[in-house]
């Protein structure tokens, strides 16, 4: 096959984007090579379209329409792909020979910046890592929206804490050096996630990387505060540089570094996320049944993506906490203010993603609709701001920028429904600009001109049913059915002939059709320069915009908060450096609007002189979900949220930590026991005094007395040295002896009430160790057959005075009742008719308690599928 000169320049590109699936432009389409195409067509579970595939010039080529391209283009990045786009560099009608073509933006799925695409109130992060040593410097930026994050961690042997602080913005792409992504086992986690993870890496000296990023700020790294943090120039500067690859122009709406420390904000690291359910419900992984869903009651896409930031930085700071209580304060006691202000939110686009709009050049008339349909309402917001009286919402009355010239701008100057296309016309408001509305002027009455001749020429020729039309090959004509061809006069100039007419032209025709296209040509071409010309002054006051923008998303989380706590019924906190934590009928935020059964309010308060609390009671007592409400309190009291109880005074905690149930086994080949071990060594790593620690159950994942002796060898080592606030549950009831021995350990219990055979759960936290476990009964309710539980309670009477042998029975039955909920549910027929069967009774105890080990043993295997 012959290469053309198209071919050529199309393999030209392509080499230079190798690992990108290249778009080269060609008119209305845009095309792909075989291969990548293939890709393409395989990953989309398409057929591309195959245009003139067959034909020799283009035939390794198929194409996708160019107005359908973006969604394309989207699944593919989603996909984990890089795209590069190839545009015609030239008009094609003006250019001397082949058509001038390159390509002008590279997609990655960190830079994706097709808003519509997008859950609007989801950040997308593309995350740059820089390692030195044991030194980290790590960004974050959300091309969409202009955000921009940095920090540096520093002597840092421990991985999974850079993992922690990248995770948090689950990222959909990575870029890191060398350096960071050897030997680096959570990789493959991010992999998992759905993330691209790259090396990039730019060799440059120390002083080209600063000038990059002042160049960026137009600022110094003094003023920027990096001058000290060379990991955070370092994966600043390669982050700069990767954008402007991808992107081939000046991000202008990345103007704002915020540069967090260690010690900014609450330490929450991944497990607690996970494990207090904050972002997303452990069960169905969606935003229901998390402490997210409960209170994003927000409006505006920019409010719905800060308050998971905030989820996720609580404060510390108990004046920065205050302020926020306050409003929320206000605005939850003025109901007919908080309400007429949501109503305005209401109305208001996702400015932050329009800004970045402008600045990609991919805004279009419509857009500017949307933000001059936002502005309208910024007047109105800052006349009720203003009957605020609290610290927040005043600052935030005296920064707020109402915009109005903008809003003026677009106002004067483009049409309320406008086209969404650039070159189609129809953009530009009447009496903007004397120009367009000549040219529209000529174009209009061009087309009278043509109404006027056709009446005119029927009335010349007598011909009743001449008609001008227009079509792009011939421009005007003049149409005349067969049986009027005699009457035709002889200065029509025939043109094309129809089975049932035939088609003229005449030089007048031709005149008047020249002044209309030519006005409409001229029109459509300074429509959209004036376009260009607007989008480039609304560009230079995106800052404003995006101030604004983030005034809005604080207001829009701050009613959400005051509307949350009216319809829950929450309260204010009362936060302070006290260190100690009270709370009054305190309940958890997420399960009492979920649960069937009305919820059981519980007390705690804990501090510095019985900072530990061993919590028993029955499986399902309600253990989990007390220590998980406490810490969700301290959370919200800290993220400024009014919280779910009678009463409630936080001493602020600096991290939270929860060890909770068998956790996920991320990596494969390491236990169960391994990961909760790991788990809690890092957990005796970190926490401080001021810290929360949830542990629930540790040493459940080992022997017997193994697990106990880990479980009270970990509560003294936090009594003696680390000093925490923790809340410790366990079916281990020798640890309720530690209540003696040391002075800060407090024994409490779920209570529960023991009726003949059954018990029932009164979910009530109260003083004092669980006396019995009431494994049995729990067994009995979960639906293990009834001669077990007959035969179980028989052993245990017999075994009464054999305390070690008792403990180890009932620990048994309950673990076994345990899974075999799981069990039932999953149908695993032949372990039910088994233990329906099993002869418990003639059995010794020892043997019976073997025998439940053995099936526990079983049901834990059907159970993980092993
Ligand atoms: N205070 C409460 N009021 C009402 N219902 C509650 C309360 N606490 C817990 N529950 C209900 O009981 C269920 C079980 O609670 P939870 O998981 O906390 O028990 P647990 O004691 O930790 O059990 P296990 O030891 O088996 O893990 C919860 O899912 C919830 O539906």
């Amino acid at each position: 096959m012959a290469v053309t000169p198209m071919m050529e320049q199309y393999l030209k590109i392509k080499e230079k984007y190798k690992d990108a699936i290249l778009f080269f432009r060609l008119g209305d389409f845009y095309e792909m090579f075989y291969e990548d195409a293939e890709i393409a067509a395989k990953e989309l579970e398409i057929a591309l379209t195959g245009r003139d595939a067959g034909t020799e010039e283009r035939a390794p080529m198929a194409g996708v329409p160019y107005h359908a391209a973006d969604f394309y283009i989207d699944k593919l990045i989603k996909k984990g792909y890089k795209v590069a786009i190839c545009e015609q560099l030239e008009d094609p009608a003006k250019a001397k020979g082949l058509v001038k073509r390159d390509v002008v933006r590279i997609y990655t799925p960190g830079t994706i910046i097709n808003p519509e695409s997008m859950d609007e109130k989801t950040n997308n992060y593309l995350v740059s890592v820089f390692k030195e040593r044991d030194n980290y410097g790590i960004c974050a930026v959300d091309v969409t929206t202009g955000d921009l994050y940095a920090t540096e961690i520093k002597n840092c042997k421990d991985n999974k804490k850079v993992y922690d602080e990248i995770i948090k913005y689950a990222p959909s792409e990575i870029i890191a050096n060398e350096d960071f992504l050897k030997n680096n086992k959570y990789i493959k986690i991010f992999k998992s996630n759905n993330c691209a993870v790259n090396t990039y890496e730019k060799k440059l000296y120390y002083e080209e990387k600063s000038k990059i990023i002042e160049n960026q700020f137009n600022k110094k790294l003094e003023e920027l505060g990096i001058k000290d943090k060379p990991y955070v120039v370092n994966s600043l500067s390669t982050l700069f540089c990767y954008l402007n690859e991808l992107q081939k122009t000046a991000l202008k709406h990345i103007n704002t570094l915020l540069i967090y420390e260690d010690n900014s904000y609450m330490g929450l690291d991944s497990n607690a996320i996970k494990n207090l359910e904050i972002l997303e419900s452990n069960k169905n992984k969606s935003k229901k049944g998390s402490l997210l869903g409960v209170l994003d009651k927000t409006v505006t896409p920019m409010g719905g993506r800060l308050l998971k930031k905030w989820l996720e930085e609580p404060l510390l700071n108990k004046e920065h906490i205050d302020a926020r209580l306050q409003a929320v304060e206000e605005l939850f006691n003025d109901y007919k203010n908080r309400q007429d202000l949501k109503q305005l939110l209401n109305k208001i686009y996702d400015l932050e993603r329009l800004s970045s709009k402008i600045v990609y050049q991919s805004i279009n008339p419509k857009d500017f609709i949307s933000i001059k349909l936002s502005l309208q309402n910024l007047p109105y917001i800052k006349e009720i701001l203003q009957r605020f009286s609290s610290r927040l919402l005043k600052d935030i009355y005296e920064k707020f920028d109402t915009l109005q010239d903008i809003y003026e701008l677009i106002d004067k100057s483009i049409k309320d429904d406008p086209s969404t296309q650039l070159k189609e016309g129809n953009i530009i408001k009447d009496g903007y600009n004397e120009t367009v509305d000549k040219l529209r002027k000529a174009s209009v009455e061009g087309k009278n001109w043509i109404a006027n001749l056709e009446a005119e020429e029927r009335e010349k020729t007598g011909i009743k049913n001449l008609r001008i039309g227009y079509n792009k090959v011939f421009g005007y004509y003049i149409e005349v059915t067969k049986s009027n061809i005699p009457q035709v006069p002889e200065r029509y100039i025939r043109k094309q002939t129809l089975a049932n007419a035939e088609r003229y032209v005449t030089p007048e025709l031709k005149e008047i059709e020249e002044a209309i296209l030519g006005a409409e040509e001229k029109l459509i071409e300074l429509e959209y320069q004036l376009f260009n010309e607007i989008r480039e002054k609304i560009e230079l006051q995106i800052v404003r915009i995006q101030d604004t923008a983030k005034y809005i998303a604080t207001i829009d989380v701050l009613i959400s908060f005051a509307e949350v706590a009216e319809t829950n019924r929450y309260t204010k906190p009362i936060v302070d450096y006290s260190d100690r934590i009270v709370i009054k009928e305190g309940r958890h935020p997420v399960i009492e609007t979920i649960s069937d059964e009305s919820f059981v309010a519980n007390d705690i308060d804990i501090g510095p002189e019985n900072p530990i609390m061993i919590i028993t009671g029955p499986n399902m007592a309600g253990k989990s979900t007390y220590m998980r409400q406490v810490a969700l309190i301290v959370l919200m009291a800290q993220i400024g949220s009014f919280v779910p109880a009678s009463y409630a005074k936080i001493g602020i905690v600096d991290k939270i930590f929860t060890r909770v149930g068998a956790s996920d086994d991320i990596f494969a080949g390491q236990s169960t026991f391994m990961v909760e071990m790991s788990e809690v060594a890092n957990i005796l790593k970190s926490a401080t005094s001021k810290s929360l620690i949830i542990l629930d159950e540790v040493g459940r994942g080992t022997s017997t007395y193994d697990g106990m002796s880990i479980a009270h060898a970990v509560i003294e080592y936090i009594h003696e040295k680390i000093k925490a606030k923790t809340l410790f549950a366990t079916h281990y009831h020798e640890l309720t002896k530690l209540e003696g021995k040391m002075k800060g350990v407090r024994n409490y219990n779920v209570s529960v009430e023991e009726k003949e055979d059954d018990i029932i759960f009164l979910r009530k936290i109260v003083p004092g160790g669980a006396d019995k476990s009431y494994g049995i009964q729990v067994s009995k309710l979960a639906g293990l057959p009834y001669s077990i539980v007959e035969r179980a309670k028989e052993i245990l009477k017999s075994l009464e005075n054999d305390t070690v042998i008792k403990f180890e029975l009932e620990n048994a039955t309950q673990q076994l009742a345990f899974t075999q909920i799981d069990i039932f549910s999953t149908a695993k027929d032949s372990l039910i008719e088994e233990i329906a069967n099993c002869d418990l009774d003639n059995m010794t105890p020892i043997q019976a308690l073997n025998y439940l080990y053995k099936l526990k043993e079983k049901a834990i295997s059907l159970r993980s599928g092993v």
